[in-house]
């Protein structure tokens, strides 16, 4: 398989496609990175260095990957975090270059807004771009519980409202779609839900909650997600799949105090997760 992954990048650490890139390749895809920035880190230290590029650079980069006569062979393109409604511009731009070369290639968008804690920490017109442009166009989409009640309009208090938003969401496009940190009446305090969504059905899968506090592991799980939704077609497999390597991923993690994740330490999660969530129907 072959995806095309653009995103921010770090060089210390794991976000971005710092982040996204290891696990694909670990599960054998051939990915194939463009970076919206380089950082020397994450900007959850509060300082870091490095630039930004323009979006120009996105479609460049693509223009010699064109050059090449891959794009008929992308199977996928994957998205994260957008600095600016350019940047994004320049995704879309892509994503229709690639369906353009190859019909059966999807897109998988992580529709980076905000979340419960903190709200919206995205530039403005984000918000709008990803509900009125980005995610109409993919086929896959990660948002968090915040971001499922901004993109859809329905605030989410308990499951059957996670599923109605999904429902919306699903209306406005998607096929497949994974609802991460979910915390609904039914979650207890000490677990953490994931909720999917798809043709064949909606997914729960519910794991403890641990002591970390980390960046990345979303454009982790959004990685994995699309990976395994395109390698099995079912919605509920890629539930299981993503949500166990991610939990053996954040546990290792946790175990080492790490404020980074040990993504490279812990590889083997993504191949034979330790412990194995089977998802239940919902
Ligand atoms: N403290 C935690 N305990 C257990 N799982 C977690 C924890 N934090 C994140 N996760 C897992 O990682 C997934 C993605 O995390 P999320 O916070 O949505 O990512 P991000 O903020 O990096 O976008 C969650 O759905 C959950 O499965
Ligand atoms: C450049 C960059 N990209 C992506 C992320 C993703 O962070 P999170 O996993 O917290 O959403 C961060 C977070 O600090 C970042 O600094």
């Amino acid at each position: 398989m072959n995806l095309l992954s653009i995103q921010s990048h770090v060089a210390y650490g794991h976000v971005g496609n710092a982040s996204a890139v290891f696990p694909l390749q670990r599960l054998g895809v051939e990915v194939w990175p463009i970076h919206t920035v380089q950082f020397s880190n994450h900007t959850g230290y509060g300082a870091w260095r490095g630039q930004v590029f323009e979006a120009g650079v996105i479609s460049d980069v693509l223009e010699g990957i064109a050059e090449r006569g891959a794009l008929p062979r992308c199977d996928g393109v994957l998205s994260g975090y957008m600095g600016s409604a350019d940047i994004g511009a320049a995704i879309l731009d892509a994503v229709a270059r690639v369906r353009a070369a190859n019909p059966k290639a999807d897109y998988c968008c992580d529709p980076v807004i905000g979340d419960v804690g903190r709200g919206i920490f995205v530039r403005p017109g984000i918000p709008e771009f990803m509900r009125e442009q980005a995610v109409p166009a993919a086929e896959v989409i990660t948002p968090n519980q915040f971001e499922l009640e901004l993109l859809s309009g329905h605030t989410v208090t308990d499951q059957a409202d996670a599923v109605a938003a999904c429902a919306a969401l699903h209306a406005a496009g998607p096929r497949v779609i994974l609802v991460t940190s979910l915390h609904t009446r039914e979650t207890p305090k000490d677990a953490i839900d994931l909720l999917a969504s798809g043709p064949d059905g909606r997914f729960l899968v519910r794991t403890p909650r641990l002591d970390v506090a980390l960046n990345g592991a979303g454009d982790a799980i959004a990685a994995l997600f699309f990976f395994h939704v395109k390698r099995t077609g079912s919605t509920a497999a890629a539930l299981e799949a993503a949500a166990s390597s991610i939990f053996g991923l954040l546990e290792r993690t946790e175990k080492a105090h790490s404020r980074e994740l040990l993504l490279v330490e812990a590889q083997d999660e993504f191949v034979k997760p330790s412990k194995v969530f089977t998802p239940v129907a919902v």
